[in-house]
C-alpha cells in the first residue's frame, strides 16, 4: 500500500474515534508526506496542531497505521516539507504539490470575502487574472501583515490556471529568491536560475520588501522584471508598503513598480471581519454562535491571520475540554491572545495615520525632507511615540521615517520629551494621540 492509500485508510479509521470537530481541527489539514525506512512523516500546518498531536493522538495514530500496514512505523510530525525532501523518492501527493505551483488550494477568489478595505485591491486582481499582462502590469499590492495579499495572489495564479492550464505560474516569497540566487551563484548555476524566473508567464513575487537593501538582488530582480515585461508577461508584486516607502530600494525598480497600478488593501472593518469568520467557519463546517464571532472580531481588528488563529484556537479549546464553544469558552481560551493582540497594534503606519490628523500635515510628509517647523515638528513627535511605544531599534525607527540616522531619532526624542515638560498644550496633544493609540 502506498503511502497516499495508507493514510487514507488510516483516516477512516482514526474518524470513527474522534468527535467530528476534534477531527476536522488535527487531521484534515495533514499532508502524508513520505515513508523512508521505518518513519513515516506526515507534513503538518502549524506548532500548535503539531503539538497536539503529539501529545494526545500519536498513540491513535501509530495503531491504526500499524494495523493496516502490519508494520510498526514511527511517526514524525514535520512542519516543512523539505526536511524530508532529500530521503528516497518523491511521492505522488508531493509531486501534485510541485506541479502545482506553491499554490495554497484555499486561497482562491471564491474563499475571499469582500469589503471596503479590500474592494480596490480585489477588483484588480480580479482584472489582472481575466487578462493578465493586458490591464495592469506590474500589479503593486501592498498592505499590513496577515491582510489577504498572498491570498489575491495565489487566487490570480488559480484563475490564470483553470483558463489555461499550461500557464507558467510562478508564486515565490522575496526571501526564497534571494535564498535561490545566493544558492545558485554558490553552486555555479546562475543560468539555471535565471531561466527558472525569466521564461515564467506570470511572475508573483510576495513580500519585496525583503530585497531592500540587497543589492545584488535587487540587480538580479531588475533583470528578471525587465526581461518579463517586455515579453508581455504579467508580474504581480506584493510589500508591506508601497513602493516609495521601502527604504534603499534602487531607484530604477521604484520606477518600475510604479509603471502599472498600486493598490492598497487596508486592515477590515468590523463587518468585513465578521463575515471572514463566518466564512471561515462555514468552509470547515463548524458551527459557532454569533457572539462568539463578534466577540472575536470586536478584539482582533488589525490581522486577518491572527482572526482565523483565534477561532481555530477556540474550536481547539472546545474539542479538548468537551465544552460546547460559547462566549465564556471563547474568553477563556484567548485570555492571552486578546491582551497582547491589543499591544501588538501600535505600528508606526497608525502613529504616522495619528499624528497626521492631529497636526493636518500628509502623510508622505513624514518621509520627505521638508524642514519646516509645520511638517518637522510633528514628524519628530511620531519618531518620539514610535520610539515610546514600539519595540524598534533607532535605526529601524530612522529608516521608517524616510531613512533617516539614528541620531536624528535620537536628537527627535530628547527635544519632545523636554517639550512635554515645558509645555502643556503639546502635552495634552501627544497623551491624546497615545491613549488613542493604546485603544
Ligand atoms: N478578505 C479575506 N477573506 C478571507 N480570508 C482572508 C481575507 N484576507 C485574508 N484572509 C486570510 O487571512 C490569512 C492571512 O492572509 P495572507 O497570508 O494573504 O496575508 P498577507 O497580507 O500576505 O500577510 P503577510 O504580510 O504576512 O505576508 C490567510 O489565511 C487568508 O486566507
Amino acid at each position: 500500500m502506498d503511502i497516499v492509500s495508507l493514510w487514507d485508510k488510516t483516516l477512516q479509521l482514526i474518524k470513527g474515534e474522534l468527535s467530528a470537530p476534534s477531527f476536522k481541527a488535527f487531521f484534515r489539514q495533514i499532508v502524508p508526506l513520505k515513508i523512508y525506512s521505518n518513519d513515516l512523516f506526515l507534513l503538518v500546518p502549524n506548532e500548535f496542531t503539531k503539538g497536539i498531536l503529539e501529545d494526545r493522538y500519536l498513540t491513535l495514530i501509530e495503531n491504526s497505521i500499524n494495523q493496516l500496514s502490519l508494520k510498526k512505523y514511527n511517526i514524525k510530525f514535520v512542519l516543512d516539507e523539505k526536511e524530508v525532501a532529500s530521503l528516497g523518492e518523491d511521492n505522488p501527493v508531493i509531486k501534485m504539490k510541485r506541479n502545482y505551483p506553491n499554490l495554497n488550494p484555499k486561497y482562491t477568489f471564491d474563499t475571499f470575502v469582500i469589503g471596503n478595505s479590500n474592494r480596490f485591491a480585489h477588483a484588480a486582481c480580479v482584472a489582472v487574472a481575466e487578462s493578465p499582462a493586458r490591464t495592469y502590469n506590474p500589479l503593486f499590492l501592498y498592505g499590513g501583515v496577515g491582510l489577504g495579499k498572498t491570498h489575491l495572489m495565489h487566487a490570480i495564479g488559480h484563475h490564470i490556471m483553470s483558463q489555461k492550464k499550461d500557464a507558467k505560474v510562478v508564486y515565490v516569497s522575496s526571501e526564497k529568491f534571494t535564498n535561490e540566487l545566493i544558492n545558485s551563484i554558490k553552486d555555479d548555476r546562475n543560468e539555471e536560475f535565471r531561466n527558472k524566473y525569466r521564461n515564467v508567464d506570470i511572475l508573483l513575487i510576495d513580500d519585496i520588501q525583503f530585497i531592500a537593501g540587497k543589492e545584488h538582488t535587487q540587480e538580479e530582480f531588475f533583470h528578471t522584471f525587465n526581461s518579463l515585461y517586455e515579453a508581455n508577461k504579467q508580474i504581480i508584486i506584493s510589500s508591506d508598503r508601497p513602493p516609495k516607502e521601502i527604504p534603499t530600494l534602487e531607484d530604477r525598480l521604484r520606477s518600475r513598480f510604479e509603471m502599472g497600478l498600486i493598490t492598497d488593501i487596508q486592515a477590515p472593518d468590523f463587518e468585513t471581519r465578521v463575515a471572514i469568520l463566518r466564512k471561515k467557519a462555514q468552509m470547515e463546517s463548524i458551527k459557532v454562535p454569533s457572539e462568539v464571532m463578534t466577540y472575536i472580531a470586536k478584539h482582533i481588528k488589525s490581522n486577518i491571520r491572527e482572526l482565523e488563529g483565534a477561532l481555530t484556537r477556540v474550536v481547539a479549546y472546545s474539542s479538548l475540554t468537551n465544552r460546547l464553544i460559547s462566549l465564556d469558552l471563547a474568553a477563556e481560551a484567548l485570555k492571552d491572545i486578546i491582551t497582547t493582540s491589543k499591544t501588538e497594534e501600535i505600528t508606526v503606519l497608525r502613529i504616522k495615520e495619528k499624528v497626521a490628523s492631529t497636526f493636518n500635515i500628509k502623510m508622505e510628509d513624514f518621509n520627505c525632507k521638508k524642514r519646516t517647523r509645520s511638517i518637522a515638528y510633528p514628524r519628530q513627535i511620531a519618531m518620539y511615540i514610535t520610539r515610546e511605544l514600539t519595540d524598534l531599534s533607532l535605526p529601524k525607527i530612522g529608516e521608517e521615517f524616510g531613512g533617516r540616522d539614528h541620531t536624528t531619532v535620537i536628537h527627535a526624542h530628547d527635544k519632545i520629551s523636554k517639550d512635554i515638560q515645558n509645555n502643556e498644550e503639546i502635552k495634552i496633544k501627544i497623551d491624546k494621540i497615545v491613549s488613542d493609540l493604546k485603544g
